[in-house]
This record gives C-alpha cells, sequence and structure tokens, in this order.
C-alpha cells in the first residue's frame, strides 16, 4: 500500500535552466512529441510543481513547459520528471540525462512515469483529491478507487502516456496539453451521465489551474483515470489476426457499426446538436480543401490527385448549394479500430475521445455530421486490409459493408444513403492519414495512398 506523503507543491526556480540542454535533444525523440521535423530551439515555462525535494533519494517535479520550434510560442507539453543519483538499471529507458548545470546539477533526470513511486503517487492524488500548487485532482464518488494498486507503465505506440494499475484502472497523463475543455474527459462524462455503457466512465481527473480567476481557458486537463477493460483486444489486433488467418470479420464489423450508432445516439441526447445549411458546410468545405492544399504542398505523392479529391468536397457544397441540410453532433473525431477495446465477454467500447490531436481544440469540440465517425472506421477495415500480405481489399469491403449495416440497425440510418457526404468525409480522413503517415511512419504512407488513389476516382466508376 501506498504510504502517505505529503507533496511540497513548491515552484522551482532556475529548474528549467537545469533541463533545458538535456529536454531540447530528449523531447524530440518521444513519440508523443507533435512538433516533429522542427528542431526545438528553447523552452519556456508555463508551471512547474515540486513534488517531492530533488534533495531527497527521488525528487520529482510536475512541469508544463512550452517547446519553442521557430518563430511560434510552440506546443505546451506535460512532463514528469523524476531526479535520482543515479539510475538503476530497470530505469535505463526512462534517461533523460546527466545534469551539468543549474540546481540539479550532478543528478540524473528521467521520464519519472517509468518509475513506479511517482505512479503510485500519482494514484494516490487522484483518490484523495488532492490540490497541490497548480495541480488540482477530481473523483467520481460513485468509483471506488483502492489505494494500493500496483502501478505499470503501458508500452507501445501512443500519442500520450499511460500506465495501468492493478489491472483496474488506466491512467492517461496527456502530453501535449492546450487549455480549455478537453473532449477525452468532456464526451467520457457526458456519456456516463447518459448512462451510456460502451465508454468507461471517468473515475478521476486532474486539472491545471493557471489562472487563478477560475477562468476556464486558464485550466487545463491533465490526466484521466478510467476502469481498465481487462482482458480487452483492440479492433486492430483482432482484425490483423483474423486476417492472418484468412478468417471473416464482418460480425464484429456489424457489432463495432452497432456500438458506434450507440455511442452517437448518447452523444446527441447529451450534448447540443445543430443544423448544418450552406452557411455551415461552406466554410466546413472550405476546411477541407484547404487541409487537401496543406497535404498537397506536404506530401508531393498526394499532388497528382488533388484536382480530383477537390470533386469530392465541391460535391457537397453543391448539395448544400441546392438546399440540402444536415445535422451536426458531438462525434469521437479520430475512431478508427486502434480505439475499440472487445472486453472478455465479447462487448465492444470506444476509447481515446481527444479527437485528432493536430486540429484546434475548437474545432474538435464542434458538432459535426456524425458520418466522420464513420468514414473513420471505414477507412481503418482498409488499413487492416491493406497492411495484410498480400492486401485484402475483398475483406475491407465485406467489412465495411457488414459495419454501415451495423450501424444502420441502431441509428435507424444507414450511412450509405448520403454517398456524397460519406465520400467527402472519406476523402479529408484519408488526407489527414497521408500526413500523419508521412510525419509519424513514412513506410505506411502507401496505405492511404492507395485509398487516395480510390476516392480520387469518380465515384460511378469501379
Ligand atoms: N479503459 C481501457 N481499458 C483497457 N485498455 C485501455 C483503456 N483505455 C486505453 N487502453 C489501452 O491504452 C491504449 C492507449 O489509449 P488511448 O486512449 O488510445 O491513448 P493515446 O491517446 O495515447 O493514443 C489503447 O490502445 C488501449 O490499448
Ligand atoms: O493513436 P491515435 O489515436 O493518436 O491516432 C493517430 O495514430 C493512429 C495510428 O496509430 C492513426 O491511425 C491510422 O493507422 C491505424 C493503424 O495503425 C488505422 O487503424 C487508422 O484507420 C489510421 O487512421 C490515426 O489516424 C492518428 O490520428
Amino acid at each position: 500500500m501506498a504510504e502517505t506523503v505529503t507533496l511540497s507543491g513548491k515552484t522551482s526556480p532556475g529548474l528549467l535552466a537545469s533541463l533545458d540542454p538535456l529536454l531540447r535533444e530528449w523531447l524530440p525523440r518521444q513519440r508523443w512529441f507533435a512538433g516533429k521535423g522542427r528542431p526545438v530551439t528553447g523552452f519556456s515555462l508555463v508551471a512547474a510543481t515540486e513534488l517531492l525535494p530533488a534533495g531527497a533519494r527521488l525528487g520529482l517535479y510536475h512541469l508544463l513547459v512550452r517547446a519553442r520550434q521557430g518563430a511560434a510560442p510552440g506546443d505546451c507539453y506535460q512532463l514528469l520528471i523524476g531526479v535520482r543519483a543515479a539510475l538503476p538499471p530497470r530505469l535505463a529507458p526512462a534517461l533523460i540525462g546527466h545534469v551539468t548545470q543549474g540546481p540539479l546539477a550532478g543528478r540524473t533526470v528521467f521520464d519519472a512515469l517509468y518509475d513506479t513511486r511517482p505512479a503510485e503517487l500519482l494514484l494516490e492524488a487522484l483518490r484523495t483529491g488532492t490540490r497541490i500548487g497548480a495541480l488540482r485532482c477530481e473523483r467520481d464518488p460513485e468509483q471506488e478507487i483502492r489505494s494500493g494498486l500496483v502501478p505499470r507503465r503501458l508500452t507501445g505506440e501512443q500519442s500520450n502516456s499511460s500506465v495501468i494499475y492493478g489491472d483496474t484502472f488506466i491512467l492517461k497523463l496527456l502530453r501535449r496539453v492546450v487549455p480549455g475543455v478537453n473532449p477525452d474527459l468532456e464526451l467520457p462524462l457526458a456519456l456516463a451521465r447518459e448512462g451510456c455503457p460502451r465508454v468507461p466512465a471517468p473515475t478521476a481527473w486532474m486539472h491545471a489551474d493557471l489562472g487563478g480567476d477560475g477562468h476556464e481557458d486558464e485550466s487545463y486537463v491533465l490526466a484521466v483515470l478510467q476502469p481498465y477493460v481487462q482482458g480487452a483486444a483492440d479492433g486492430w489486433e483482432l482484425a490483423l489476426r483474423e486476417l492472418a488467418k484468412g478468417e471473416d470479420f464482418t460480425a464484429e464489423a456489424r457489432a463495432l457499426g452497432r456500438a458506434t450508432a450507440e455511442v452517437h445516439g448518447a452523444l446527441a441526447r447529451a450534448l447540443p446538436t445543430a443544423t448544418l445549411g450552406q452557411a455551415q458546410t461552406g466554410p466546413a468545405v472550405h476546411g477541407m480543401i484547404e487541409r487537401l492544399d496543406a497535404a498537397a504542398q506536404a506530401v508531393p505523392a498526394l499532388r497528382p490527385y488533388a484536382p480530383a479529391l477537390r470533386t469530392a468536397f465541391t460535391a457537397l457544397a453543391d448539395l448544400a448549394a441546392e438546399g440540402r441540410t444536415w445535422t451536426a453532433q458531438r462525434v469521437h473525431g479520430d475512431l478508427h479500430l486502434g480505439q475499440c477495446l472487445r472486453a472478455a465477454s465479447g462487448e465492444w467500447s470506444l476509447i481515446d475521445f481527444e479527437g485528432e490531436p493536430a486540429r484546434p481544440l475548437g474545432e474538435r469540440r464542434m458538432p459535426q455530421p456524425a458520418v466522420r465517425d464513420v468514414a473513420g472506421m471505414l477507412r481503418s477495415f482498409d488499413y487492416a486490409a491493406h497492411s495484410a500480405d498480400p492486401p485484402a481489399p475483398g475483406w475491407a469491403h465485406a467489412c465495411r459493408a457488414a459495419y454501415c449495416s451495423g450501424y444502420a440497425e441502431a441509428a435507424g440510418v444507414d450511412p450509405r444513403t448520403d454517398p456524397v457526404l460519406l465520400r467527402a468525409y472519406e476523402t479529408d480522413k484519408a488526407i489527414y492519414e497521408v500526413v500523419y503517415e508521412a510525419r509519424h511512419r513514412p513506410d505506411w504512407l502507401p496505405v492511404p495512398l492507395s485509398a487516395i488513389r480510390r476516392l480520387a476516382a469518380p465515384p460511378d466508376l469501379p
């Protein structure tokens, strides 16, 4: 059981100067660093909270730092910095570096999320609703959090960093943080209020209040604790496994379609919806075209297809000009097979409501056509099929159809009945993926590019 400690909560002048040269080298290497490809030229401190003093065997600091990259102020990152005299071998992968200057000179600093003790302290702070410096923990009083659950860091590709506690809870520590309401907390809380069982209900969460006057824009969501879906496999793993065996996945695809529609139904009941007419569709189409142009600039392989892809967007604007309207609601925003967990019971849950991390928060929180998430899942079946060897386009086609049928069963409306809307959103997603892959996983670029070729073909041709 975690022993009770008093977190010091002091601010730490001079700390950043100590860490600056080490962070410049370490931060860009992290999977969750969003500014890949541009060097970090300096840091500014947004907030520093000493949790355990550096003079102790284990020092611990919570930092929010802005990483400057060129002229812009740069993104703000959340770091949990551990300080020790030397690192034991088990912490070698967590090394940030050996400090040579400032108040921590002679000490070794590391990413403290790799270490058991700091992870235990985080859970304890969430469990007890601790406030320390700018940090404030809150929790759902209806959910019990046992103390002393054993932490283990989640390994693997992630946009943030997570710790699992005794297979009971999972804590996601957000890495690139922005002030304001974070949909990764907002939407699961709204779904929990609506009684939707498809999304794990947040158990506890941590904010940083930096304004001091309670102004929403000065509050950052830093971390969310939620129940861990035990023995779960994610949809991506399952799909690849079935593909490798040459097995059908349509029953699961149909169940996923139903689960998506149930979540959409609950979100539409829980949060405001809107009607999109020409006045709203125009700017949305404009945004899609702008993203296409920016993507074609960034990724030369996209350029030959840009004029044809543009027609997917102008066709939507044409429908709006004829007087068509669409309903918009809050959506997941970055739905793909990796965001779907199948529990041992066979039931599907959806996770990670942060939306596409690269988009501004305001845009991510805007009501949008629910088909946006459908398009994300359709792309994901295509991804799975194209990463199989040999590629299995027939498998993708069958799953995509089954997913839409499942969605229609629960929503009462089949996304395929609005092909112009669906093509526009699938095209927008595939363009996002081209940029994402070019930036993060260049070997994967052919996967979205194969969809780009299909989407660029006029829709009435095979
Ligand atoms: N409630 C949960 N139960 C079980 N595993 C989970 C849960 N939430 C997340 N995970 C696991 O953690 C991984 C990362 O979570 P996710 O919310 O997608 O984080 P990120 O934003 O860093 O990508 C998921 O792919 C899944 O394997
Ligand atoms: O993991 P995140 O939620 O941060 O999402 C980002 O990374 C995803 C890849 O890990 C990326 O998804 C793309 O690749 C998936 C296979 O790895 C595939 O299932 C998705 O359909 C495809 O979009 C996602 O786009 C990105 O935002």
